[in-house]
């Protein structure tokens, strides 16, 4: 058999290597060459299906970014929810078994403040009742504080106390539990009112995946040996020295957020699975900026694309992290809690909750990093206004210049649209369309359509911007 000869330079190393054996044979060498070919073909295909890989990336649309704004317990996270729940019903039902916890601790956090109510009035009375009083002094016992009714405790009250206790136990092991589970104090027991507690969560902690692992797991097992007698406690917070105690503490449980002790029974029970309706009503206060993507689709398709939802804390003490996500937005929904106009803030109470709503819009409609972006406003918690002026109370002794006007909601509500109207119109940088929905995000049917009919006029204001345009 004929040897070729080599004609590789034998001082290049690499050449070297990739030189044929200097004993190569003919057949040896048609072998290689073939192989080599292959090889090439092989490494042009790979490159060739990244170039088109490249190209359609290119021409992918980006995804639509979309910033959630307002104050404290205005709904930002109950609209993320909704969103959530339109674009993947199943990946959200799936997360049932932690929010059924995350409502028991809204639970618990109710029976802390009857407990504090309770606890206070008999403090009261121990003062009122005390021997330097009654005993050991002539003088007539002193009128209870003004700010206190003159309620008689009965055996009941006490009995209701002492069989609510164990449930801060309850608390307490399950909020150490979560904090655990995250590493990091992704859950937090925030302190509210000087006495009471409220959730919170670090949204980028990934709660709920480390949650579902390690702590309703064991939470389980306690469950599974509880017995029916622990399941109902019997609390009648309906009494109506409770509710004249909680009053007399300024606290309005049922307006509260996170309130289910009207479904007790049943959110306590051994097989409570919770519905739709209650995961949009559990509460757990934001204390993070969270980035949620999902698709969204509709009938005719409009919506198929990527969306990108930023989720931040109300809180004021939070809101200067906004600003880092302000030049980057497609869109903004503002939300602004109407039912609120006879609160004051959490974080202040001198400062009137609308009052805040009010001026945190004029912040964000003036700023001139937002001068592109379209802003939709979300006049929210409609149904809580409904009720509070259907009790009677009076819009006016809050809102002074809404003067005599009728105490309803038509007549509120669209004076308030107005309002933030004029305040959109007279502070933004820029003409923009006025975009406002009167809603109750907590009302998961009504808003799927809402949600499409925004992400609607999302997309199409944006289309004639570059930077949604494939
Ligand atoms: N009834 C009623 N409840 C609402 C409505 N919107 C929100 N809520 C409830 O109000 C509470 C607060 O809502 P969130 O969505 O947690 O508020 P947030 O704006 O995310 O609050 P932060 O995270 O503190 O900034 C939750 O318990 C909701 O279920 C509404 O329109 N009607
Ligand atoms: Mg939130």
């Amino acid at each position: 058999m004929p040897r070729l000869p080599s004609s590789a330079s034998q001082d290049d190393p690499i050449t070297r290597l990739a030189a044929p054996p200097p004993d190569e044979t003919l057949e040896e060498r048609e072998e290689r060459v073939r192989a080599e070919l292959e090889a090439r073909r092989v490494s042009e295909q790979i490159d060739d299906q990244l170039n088109q890989e490249r190209i359609a990336a290119r021409r992918m649309p980006k995804p639509v970014k979309l910033l959630l704004l307002g104050q404290s317990e205005s709904g930002k996270s109950t609209t993320l929810k909704n969103f959530q729940l339109m674009a993947s019903p199943k990946a959200f039902r799936t997360e049932r078994v932690i929010w059924r916890a995350v409502i028991q601790l809204n639970v618990v956090r109710s029976i802390h403040l009857i407990l504090n109510a309770i606890s206070e009035a008999q403090r009261q009375q121990k003062l009122h009742h005390s021997p330097s009083s009654s005993e050991f002094s002539n003088a007539p016992h002193p009128p209870p504080p003004s700010s206190l009714p003159t309620v008689e405790l009965t055996p009941e009250h006490f009995r209701l106390k002492i069989s609510l206790s164990p449930l801060v136990q309850v608390e307490e092991a399950l909020v150490r539990k979560l904090q655990m589970s995250s590493g990091h104090p992704g859950f937090a027991v925030a302190a509210e009112a000087g006495f009471a507690k409220e959730l919170a969560v670090n949204s980028g902690s990934g709660w709920k995946g480390n949650f579902v692992e390690r702590v309703l797991a064991k939470r389980g097992r306690s469950d599974e040996s509880a017995t029916e007698d622990e399941e109902d406690d019997g609390i009648d917070w309906n009494d109506p020295v409770v509710r004249e105690l909680l009053e007399a503490n300024k606290v309005r449980l049922r307006e509260m957020s996170g309130f289910f002790l009207d479904d007790l029974d049943r959110v306590t029970s051994l097989r409570y699975v919770p519905s739709d309706d209650d995961i949009l009503r559990a509460r757990i206060k934001t204390l993070g900026v969270s980035e949620h993507r999902f698709t969204l689709k509709s009938s005719n398709n409009v919506l198929g694309r990527d969306w990108l939802v930023y989720d931040v804390g109300g809180h004021r003490s939070l809101r200067a992290a906004w600003v880092p996500y302000f030049d980057d937005m497609n869109a903004i929904i503002f939300l602004a809690p109407i039912s609120c106009f006879d609160q004051t803030l959490e974080e202040d109470e001198h400062v009137n909750r609308l009052e805040d709503s009010v001026l945190l819009w004029k912040n964000i409609v003036s700023n001139k990093l937002l001068a592109k972006t379209n802003m939709v406003l979300f006049l929210n918690k409609c149904d809580i206004l409904k009720e509070k002026l259907a009790a009677g109370v009076k819009f006016s002794r809050f809102i002074t210049s809404y003067g005599n006007r009728a105490n309803n909601f038509d007549s509120t509500s669209t004076y308030l649209k107005r309002k933030f109207q004029a305040t959109f119109v007279e502070h933004s940088p820029e003409p923009r369309p006025f975009f406002c929905h009167l809603t109750s995000v907590t009302d998961t049917k009504a808003m799927s359509h809402i949600l499409i009919n925004v992400s609607e006029f999302i997309l199409r204001e944006n289309l004639s911007k570059s930077a949604l345009i494939p």
